[in-house]
């Protein structure tokens, strides 16, 4: 029989940070001479993140969500891992995966000699906690999924705390403790500088299932984290714009920053007016992000959002290209 591969979930909404934590565990594990393997999922078609993970044993899943649509294509996925074996499996959920359903699928019996999830990693970014109240407070499904994300962790890291004031962080944690079990340790950080042993530590008890368990279990503590749920996040969309010229670098954040409110995420490939070196971009938290980088996909531009108006936002993209 193959050896069971410890598996480490992370979760989290749009831009709080998962692939910043993600790449601090494939680095240590690097470190430590382990093989590693990643199932990333994306929402939308293509995955601009690529270019971080040169070197692991990497499974794109694109175009769903594997908590929901794409259960089977994870199944197929977890197959790949049992006959090609790795020490330590690492999935990141799309921003609006529900974590226990990932959980419900490899807990599956077919698994459970396979692998072990030791932990539910879910991040919470502080800079938006509270704003996302009140932006979602119309969407009902959001406002369930963000919190299910923080119930079905066995462990909440509270990341951006450099964006938010000590007050607002007391708030946050209130807010945060009111619906989550006190056995869940909080852990704040910025760009998930969490320590390692904290990250690696196995806090799932998901070893006793038996193959003949019917049901399987996460560590969810709510009567909110409804396991058979219709899970639904259809009000969240993702808008990928090509065929990206060069901007100056002023240009582009302008315009991202006049973007509708309710586009939450942004994220891609761009290259800018000085030069010809493609930059990876992120926009979160009202933020722009840039970052050098050796790819060779060409420029390209995606946001996500609640209830994103496609035509308006491509009417805007329009215009910025008129307007060069
Ligand atoms: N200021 C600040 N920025 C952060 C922190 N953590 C991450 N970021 C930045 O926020 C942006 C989004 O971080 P990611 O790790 O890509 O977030 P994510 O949850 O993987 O995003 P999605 O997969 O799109 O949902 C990146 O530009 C990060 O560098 C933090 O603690 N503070």
């Amino acid at each position: 029989m193959s050896q069971v591969t410890d598996v480490y979930i992370i979760s989290g909404f749009l831009g709080s940070g998962k692939t910043t934590v993600l790449k601090r565990l494939v680095e240590d594990s690097q470190l430590k001479g382990k093989k590693v393997g990643i199932i990333l999922n994306e929402l939308g078609d293509t995955n601009v993140e690529s270019h971080l993970f040169k070197t692991e044993k990497m499974v794109e899943l694109l175009n769903g969500c594997i908590c929901c649509s794409m259960q089977e294509d994870l199944k197929l996925t977890l197959n790949q891992f049992i006959d090609n074996s790795v020490d330590i499996l690492l999935i990141e959920g799309t921003g609006v995966a529900n974590p226990s359903e990932i959980v419900e699928a490899i807990t599956a019996p077919v698994y459970i000699d396979h692998f072990a999830i030791r932990s539910i990693i879910s991040l919470v970014d502080a800079s938006q906690y509270l704003e996302y109240q009140s932006i979602f407070s119309s969407s009902k499904e959001i406002r369930t999924l963000l919190k299910e994300q923080i119930n079905c962790a066995s462990l909440i890291v509270l990341n951006k705390t450099d964006l938010v004031t000590e007050k607002k962080l007391e708030k946050i944690l209130a807010s945060i403790r009111k619906t989550t079990s006190v056995e869940t340790p909080i852990i704040k950080s910025t760009f998930g500088d969490v320590a390692m042993n904290e990250l690696l530590l196995s806090r799932v008890q998901t070893l006793e299932l038996t193959k003949e368990a019917e049901q399987p279990t996460c560590s969810c503590h709510s009567d909110d984290c409804n396991h058979k749920h219709d899970h639904q996040h259809a009000t969240l969309k993702a808008v990928k714009l090509t065929d990206v010229p060069k901007f100056t670098k002023k240009e582009f954040e302008a315009w991202l920053k006049q973007l509708p409110n309710d586009v939450i995420r942004g994220k891609g490939i761009i290259t800018f007016n000085d030069g010809a070196t493609a930059y990876s971009f992120q926009y979160s938290s009202g933020r722009l992000y840039v970052e050098e980088v050796e790819t060779s996909q060409p420029s390209i531009i995606i946001l996500i959002g609640d209830r994103l108006d496609s035509e308006r936002i491509k009417e805007s993209y329009r215009l910025l290209l008129q307007n060069k």
